[in-house]
């Protein structure tokens, strides 16, 4: 397991990371969310000994990262696909990497494989479209067969095939009773990988939960209701004391009652239901309210420069700046 207590690194005047403590388990896939420079690839950098903490300290199987032998033996990285010589071939990036962590000449073959890229093993790497630089990371993280692993936004330029390759990746390391911590801005591709998240905002941890207590406790769940006979429905809802809310076009929705206990009201009432089905947020809904007030960079809504007030909500500050309000 990887094991974080206090965990701070300071740039200058800016808290990056600010007292991290939390735990990622083996057995499951962990998501690791925060909107942009929240400081999640500043923690996986100090995971990694890659940089100091401030305060605080990082375990990898219980030990600081520099005090394993063999590093990629116990844990596995993808941090940033670009970081590798373009000069080399996938092969000879791969086999260097091994050399130097006494892992078998053979398991390059094997990974090279694992990632589909075995037809261009001897290609350099320089040539290597995103996602091949992708799969080259992967294949460099599984190389010394690590109990842990570890990628940074790792679907980043893959295809449709290649995220689903990723996602069943991950999903059978975790199976196999690995620990997998994972980072993705994409929510939807979050919500069908991982079990448990672990969410930071502005350095701070906002969370550190499984995906359902998540969505759960940061959104809004209900059921939405349908009848052809909605004047009496409404009026049974009433005299049972649930209240429900006209959601257009002839739908209800109803909150803290079941559809379970709605469907059984609505048969004791011989009423017809066209619908009666159970509403839950998104992932990215849960995320977006929790993470809303620590959101640094906010997009202006006007790039054609026109000046129109904005049309919805949820703008940031910086139309009202530029308007000089
Ligand atoms: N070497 C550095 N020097 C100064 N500030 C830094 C340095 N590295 C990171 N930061 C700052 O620390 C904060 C956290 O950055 P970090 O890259 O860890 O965020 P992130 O969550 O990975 O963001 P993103 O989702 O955009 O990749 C940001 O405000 C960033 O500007």
């Amino acid at each position: 397991m990887i094991e974080l207590e206090g965990l701070t690194k300071r740039y200058g005047e800016k808290v990056a990371v600010n007292n991290l403590t939390f735990t990622v388990h083996p057995g499951i896939v962990t998501g690791f969310l925060g909107p942009n420079g929240a400081g999640k690839s500043t923690t996986m950098r100090m995971m990694l000994g890659l940089d100091n903490p401030s305060a605080g300290v990082v375990r990898v199987d219980g030990k600081h990262y520099s005090q394993l032998k063999d590093p990629l033996t116990y844990i596995g990285a993808l941090l940033d696909a670009k970081a590798m010589h373009g000069g080399r071939s996938a092969f000879n990036h791969l086999l260097c990497l091994a050399q130097s962590n006494g892992i078998p000449r053979g398991r390059v073959d094997e990974v090279l494989d694992t990632v589909g890229l075995t037809a261009v093993a001897k290609k350099k790497a320089k040539g290597f479209s995103l996602g091949m630089g992708q799969r080259l990371g992967i294949a460099g993280a599984l190389l010394g067969d690590p109990e842990i692993l570890m990628f940074d936004e790792p679907v980043n330029g893959l295809d449709p095939e290649g995220i689903h390759w990723i996602r069943n990746l991950m999903k059978s390391l975790a199976a196999q009773g690995r620990t997998v911590f994972v980072s993705s801005h994409l929510m939807s591709e979050m919500a069908l990988t991982a079990d448990h998240l672990v969410v930071i905002g502005q350095g701070r941890l906002l969370a550190d939960m499984t995906m359902s207590d998540f969505i759960r406790q940061n959104s809004r769940s209900y059921v939405r209701l349908r009848s052809p006979q909605r004047e009496r429905l409404l009026d049974v809802l009433h005299e049972a004391g649930i209240t429900a809310v006209e959601a257009g076009n002839g739908t209800l929705e109803v909150d803290g009652t079941s559809a379970e206990q709605l469907g059984e009201l609505a048969a004791g009432h011989q009423l017809v239901l066209h619908e009666l089905s159970p509403q839950q947020a998104s992932l990215e809904e849960a995320f977006m309210q929790l993470t809303a007030e620590s959101v640094e960079y906010h997009a202006h809504s006007d790039p054609a420069g026109t000046g129109a007030p904005p049309p919805t909500e949820g703008w940031g500050d910086g139309w009202q700046q530029r308007k000089g309000a």
